[in-house]
């Protein structure tokens, strides 16, 4: 089996796991999560470039599974207003939950803010794997107003360009309008 193949399973087992603690319809969940969506991407960060590999930012995924160096750190999420060295650990990997799931666990679960320094002294490599919801699925939630992943995905690119950053689900807050 393909690496990705082996990541699409990693990804449905938690995801159902997930799906289950938070009480959804097995049915309706099962129809969030497609695995044709799974892609692999592979960074490579050169050393001693100024500034950051990979600024402040949610993953617009379900799940996004990391690879990262076990040599090289770089990795740093947000808890509790407080940045984190995720350390490099060999033969393990990182999960991130990304904007999706905390919308469809209606903000019980929240997507990790993360960001990526550069080494100085060495070259950093992860191989990252990010699973969607199929693109015309219909996430609903109380939370947030009923919107496919197409359409955040097309809000992220307008913001972007228009704003020069990423709103992400501030967007489809039922509460606010941005
Ligand atoms: O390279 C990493 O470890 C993280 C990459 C990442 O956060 C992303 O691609 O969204
Ligand atoms: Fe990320």
């Amino acid at each position: 089996m393909d690496y990705e193949t082996h990541l699409s399973r990693i990804a449905t087992t938690l995801f159902e796991a997930m799906a289950k603690n938070l009480d959804l319809n097995l049915e309706t969940s099962k129809s969030y999560l497609s695995v044709d969506t799974g892609m692999v991407r592979v960074y490579r960060y050169p050393r001693g470039s100024v500034g950051w590999g990979m600024e402040v930012h949610t993953d617009s995924s379900i799940l996004s599974i990391l690879n990262q160096d076990d040599q090289v750190s770089g990795l740093e999420v947000l808890k509790d207003d407080r940045w984190l060295i995720v350390k490099p650990i060999s033969n393990t990997l990182i999960v991130n939950l990304g904007d999706m799931m905390q919308a469809i666990s209606n903000d019980r679960y929240k997507s990790v803010s993360h960001r990526v320094k550069v080494s100085k002294n060495n070259d950093r490599i992860s191989i990252c794997y990010f699973v969607f919801p199929g693109e015309d699925v219909v996430i609903e939630s109380s939370k947030y107003k009923p919107f496919t992943y197409n359409e955040f995905s097309a809000q992220v690119q307008q913001d972007k360009k228009a704003l020069g950053y990423k709103v992400g689900l501030a967007r489809f807050s039922q509460k606010q309008d941005c």
